[in-house]
């Protein structure tokens, strides 16, 4: 098998990845995964996205930023860098720290990238990152169509200016990034419900999310019989 053709251009990118506290974590699946699953889960989607997103030609580093011990840790042993979330709570905590970990880098490109795309892989992060070239800002819409899987800056001395949150998709089309098109069904699927998790178990997790699944009994219906 040959190698996938490097991408036109030396700047690679700086990835950023936001994952709050694990025991406030994945409120969501907590009608079917107690905290000790949805702790398991979370670093393990953490763990694979990390590995898709090292795999790509067009990252250069990657950077975890976590209030959680356990995180940094996860994060350190795959390679990347820990930034320390000191921020305390309010509703844009999130976006503040992606903001200051953004104005802390270099010049290139600079993504937030969410750590919970289990069925991430390396190509289609690249993909993205060379469809992003073009623009000042771009976004990855996720597979509900409302939210944002990644977020990309060309320069991150003009603003990340990240609005993730309830319908970030709009908000940041709305204050103009544009809306890459692309077949990236990993990269879209950021898991937050059962039936997200559902779909990943459908689609192919890495090998982290896939043993989780397996050693939580985790089925996916549509192949019940
Ligand atoms: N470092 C950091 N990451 C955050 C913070 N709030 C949210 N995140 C991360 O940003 C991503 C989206 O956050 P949410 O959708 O609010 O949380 P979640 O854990 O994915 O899911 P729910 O608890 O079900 O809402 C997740 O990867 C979170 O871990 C924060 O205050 N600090
Ligand atoms: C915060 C976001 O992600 P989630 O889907 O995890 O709520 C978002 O899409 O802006």
């Amino acid at each position: 098998m040959t190698a996938a053709p490097p991408p036109p251009t030396a700047v690679r990118a700086h990835v950023l990845i936001a994952v709050k506290d694990l025991d406030r974590a994945k409120t969501r699946l907590a009608s079917r995964l107690d905290a000790e699953r949805r702790t398991a889960l979370v670093l393990a989607m953490l763990r694979d996205t990390l590995a898709a997103a090292g795999a790509s030609e067009a990252v250069g580093e990657i950077t975890v930023i976590t209030p959680d011990r356990a995180v940094a840790a996860a994060a350190e042993s795959a390679g990347a860098h820990w930034f320390p979330d000191r921020g305390g709570p309010g509703p844009d905590r999130l976006n503040a720290v992606l903001r200051s970990a953004a104005g802390a880098g270099g010049r290139g490109p600079v993504v937030a990238l969410q750590g919970d795309l289990p069925c991430l892989t390396g190509r289609e992060l690249t993909e993205a990152l060379v469809a992003a070239r073009p623009y000042r800002r771009a976004v990855v819409i996720d597979h509900h169509g409302t939210g944002t899987s990644a977020l990309i800056v060309a320069d991150p001395a003009e603003g990340l200016a990240p609005q993730f949150g309830p319908d970030s998709a709009r908000r940041h089309i709305d204050s103009g990034a544009t809306a890459l098109a692309g077949h990236w069904p990993g990269l879209r699927l950021d898991v937050d419900t059962p039936d997200d998790l559902d779909a990943a178990a459908e689609l192919g997790p890495g090998p982290a999310t896939a043993e989780v699944l397996r050693t939580i009994g985790w089925r996916d219906p549509s192949r019940q019989c």
